[in-house]
């Protein structure tokens, strides 16, 4: 259980570098790309080339990851020879966290170098075009959370971050956004890859009929539980974002269906698309060199 106390600190600069610092004691990597996988998606991370595995019960000021499919480790290594840090599993609000701890690892990161970070999701479907299976670049989002005052930068603002009103308008970086729509196509992806809006709530029950149809009536083509918080504190601190969403399930949007979203659809659907979100996520990391978007 968090203290009064702990609960100010979460995020906090000092509490962020004294992580970073641990963490640079304990590897040699300088990770300048950071990656965060999504449910049913730690494949991700068994790409890196020798890797080095910090469970999160063992690094300080992190907290455990409690989610089936999350497997609860940091591994430092290489991706395509680019050092990289890569979250097996990540905390969402319904954990019970403050949302300053959810968040801490960007800014850990940040502090150690990283300058891009690539998220990934599961989600489910809210456009009717998409297909279970599809893979949607996320263009821009919704915050549920953030409409009722929810944000992971509400608080006092500490500028060694980043501003007190960071823009958001540009979340999710105009290049990458691009740079991946060349990589899926280049690996004959194009078929199941969308762009569209992500849609975050608090979770954890899955949305009722009425909400689907409200948020894609919002112009949302996705819903989940994660990720912005992350894109927010990311940005705030100045690091390019880019993300990814595993269209896992269909969103129920029609009283006569039968169809009822699941944890157990969700991962499967992790297992059957992971090895193309590897090849695509690792291909983008290597190309982020040699593009003009690169930040190496
Ligand atoms: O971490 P992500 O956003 O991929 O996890 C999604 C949202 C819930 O945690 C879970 C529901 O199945 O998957
Ligand atoms: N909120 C929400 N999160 C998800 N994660 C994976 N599928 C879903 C979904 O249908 N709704």
């Amino acid at each position: 259980m968090l203290s009064m106390s702990d609960f100010a600190s979460c995020g906090s600069y000092e509490e962020c570098s004294a992580t970073a610092d641990w963490l640079r004691a304990h590897t040699q990597v300088r990770p300048r790309v950071g990656i965060v996988c999504g449910s049913g998606l730690g494949g991700l991370a068994e790409m890196l080339k020798d890797p080095q595995v910090f469970k999160y019960s063992d690094i300080p000021n992190f907290p455990r990851s409690t989610v089936h499919g999350h497997a609860g480790q940091l591994v430092f290594g290489t991706l395509k020879g680019k050092p990289c840090v890569c979250m097996q599993g990540r905390f969402h609000l319904y954990e019970g966290y403050p949302i300053q701890k959810i968040t801490l690892p960007m800014r850990v990161f940040k502090l150690m170098g990283v300058e891009t970070m690539i998220m990934t999701n599961a989600a489910g479907g809210l456009n009717q075009d998409y297909k279970v299976g599809d893979v949607m670049i996320i263009k821009d989002h919704i915050n549920m959370p953030g409409f009722a005052g929810i944000s992971p930068l509400a608080g006092p603002n500490d500028d060694r971050f980043g501003v007190r009103f960071p823009c958001m308008s540009d979340a999710y970086d105009r290049e990458l956004r691009q740079l991946a729509h060349d990589v899926a196509a280049e690996l004959g992806y194009s078929d199941f890859l969308q762009e569209g809006v992500y849609c975050v709530l608090g979770g954890p029950s899955f949305e009722t009929i009425a909400e689907c149809r409200m948020l894609h009536s919002l112009g949302a083509d996705a819903v989940g539980m994660s990720t912005v918080h992350e894109v927010i504190v990311a940005r705030h601190a100045g690091m390019r974002c880019f993300a990814l969403s595993l269209i896992s399930n269909r969103a129920v949007m029609d009283y006569d269906s039968q169809e009822k979203a699941n944890h157990e659809e969700v991962l499967e659907t992790g297992r059957l698309r992971a090895q193309q979100l590897e090849k695509m996520v690792s291909t983008i990391v290597a190309r982020l060199d040699s593009d003009n978007n690169n930040s190496f």
